[in-house]
């Protein structure tokens, strides 16, 4: 924690202003306009704020903002390479390659695969007794686990690669990765947040690179084995380099997103005991181990998906540098400028949602779509050529995970609870999400 000195020095004071509370952080610059600027983690920044200007920059239009340089920044060092660091011709290439380990087929089978693995995760959750009936749960802490272990099985192949102890070291190096992210210090110093994650970027390497030729061998269904398989019709194939660094980069896309939104509807669901008590009538019609095409029929528990990830979109932000002088809604950019892409604003605007601090699912219910008010007023995916590519993987797994809780576990949380998130990367709630976990009981009516 910085002290109170510290953060008076303007160019951390904005970053400290943004960690801290983002959204206050936002609706102070979008009151200034769509287009501002500010200094932040020693740059000067343009931030985008509203759906216009958010719009103008992942369309993109005249190929302005990049994203490598801009990224690049943030996280560079540790995912280098994946997708979404690519742009323009390169990133075209690697997309029309990387896509085809999402096609629907594909997806099927890792729900295939998720909905066991799902299973054995939530048995734990069982064997903690202590912790579960009536106790106060750590519901982030375990769901990261969870979406941890379920990375380890789906992205590369099951357990057997490593032993307990090495992947732990492995989900060590994976978090150091993340974590630099919201490094102040951006230097390869000791003790530093930033060293650390070179070293686990280097951990990560080595292993992947290890198994490598195993995977290219034989043909599996997990990703990595998917990823060194892929071919386009024209031959076009990844190289040992580009599958390690698209896998590094996708463990990361992957894990805390999902995790994020899982726990943001835990707790909206344990705040909303009517919202739960109907996913789970929906879900208890279905069995533990639905298909795809039946996990697509719980539409309650997708409006409650919809609705957190509104309110609490895991990238808040979308980091972009211009290669060129542009504009955006008249306002000039100069070329080599960072930007700041606004999105969890656009979430949280009056002009686009009723009442937009309430959790009100149905806002996305067929009637209602309020998310139509602006083709940019909902985009926890991003919108544009760099559009997250696994969002129907991402709705999968977080359904899943949900319907899965919800026939085995009902669970509380104080109405007035307010999770106090913390956003040195991608919000977490600090306090772990404690919930009052119970198994759940099947009433017979009277
Ligand atoms: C709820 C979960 C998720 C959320 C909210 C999310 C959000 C996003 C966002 C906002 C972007 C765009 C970044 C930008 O434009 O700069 C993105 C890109 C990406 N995401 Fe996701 N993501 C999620 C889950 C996943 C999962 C599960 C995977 C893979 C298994 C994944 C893979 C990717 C990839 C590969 C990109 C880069 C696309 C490109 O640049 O062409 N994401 N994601």
């Amino acid at each position: 924690m910085l002290r109170p000195p510290l953060a008076k020095i303007p160019l951390i004071g904005h970053t400290l202003d943004y960690m801290s509370d983002p959204l206050a952080f936002m609706r102070r610059q979008h009151a200034l306009g769509p287009v501002t600027e500010r200094r932040m983690m020693g740059l000067r920044w343009t931030l985008l704020s509203g759906p216009d200007a958010c719009e103008a920059a992942l369309r993109n239009a005249d190929k302005a903002f990049a994203n490598g340089p801009g990224w690049g920044f943030l996280v560079g060092p540790f995912f280098d390479r994946g997708l979404m660091l690519l742009d323009f011709a390169e990133h075209h290439r690697h997309r029309l390659l990387l896509q085809q380990a999402f096609t629907r087929p594909r997806i099927e089978g890792y729900v295939e695969q998720l909905v066991p693995a799902i299973s054995r995760g939530l048995d734990a959750w069982v064997a903690q007794g202590a912790t579960v009936d009536g106790g106060a749960f750590l519901a982030y802490p375990a769901l990261k686990e969870l979406t941890l272990d379920l990375a380890t099985q789906i992205f590369m192949g099951g357990a057997d690669l490593a032993d307990d102890a090495e992947l732990d070291a492995l989900n060590d190096a994976f978090i150091a990765c993340v974590q630099a992210g919201g490094a102040l210090v951006r230097l390869d110093l000791p003790g530093t947040r930033w060293r650390r994650a070179h070293r686990g970027r280097r951990l990560l390497e080595g292993f992947l690179l290890r198994h490598l030729p195993a995977k290219r061998a034989t043909e599996g269904n997990d990703l990595f084995s998917v990823l060194c398989h892929l071919r386009t019709d024209d031959g076009e194939t990844f190289s040992d380099e580009d599958v390690v660094n698209h896998m590094i980069f996708l463990l990361m896309a992957a894990h805390d997103t999902s995790t994020i939104t899982v726990t943001t509807a835990l707790q909206h669901l344990g705040q909303h005991p009517e919202w739960q008590q109907r996913c789970r009538e929906e879900s208890l019609a279905l069995p533990e181990h639905p298909s795809l095409a039946e996990l697509e029929t719980l539409t309650s528990l997708d409006l409650v998906i919809k609705e957190s990830l509104r309110l609490v979109p895991p990238v808040p932000l979308l980091a972009r540098r211009t290669v060129k002088a542009t504009e955006v809604l008249g306002v000039p950019v100069p070329k080599g400028r960072f930007t700041a892409v606004m999105v969890h604003l656009s979430h949280h605007l009056p002009e686009l949602w009723t009442d937009p601090e309430r959790f009100d699912p149905d806002r996305f219910s067929d009637e209602r779509r309020e998310d139509k008010s602006h083709r940019y007023a909902w985009e926890p995916f991003g919108g544009g050529v760099h559009k997250c590519l696994g969002m129907a993987f991402a709705g999968a797994e977080v359904s899943l995970i949900l319907h899965q809780v919800l026939r085995r576990f009902e669970w509380r949380i104080d109405a007035d609870y307010v999770a106090p998130l913390d956003y040195h990367s991608l919000p977490f709630p600090a306090d772990g999400l404690p919930i009052e976990l119970h198994p759940y009981q099947a009433r017979t009516p009277a």
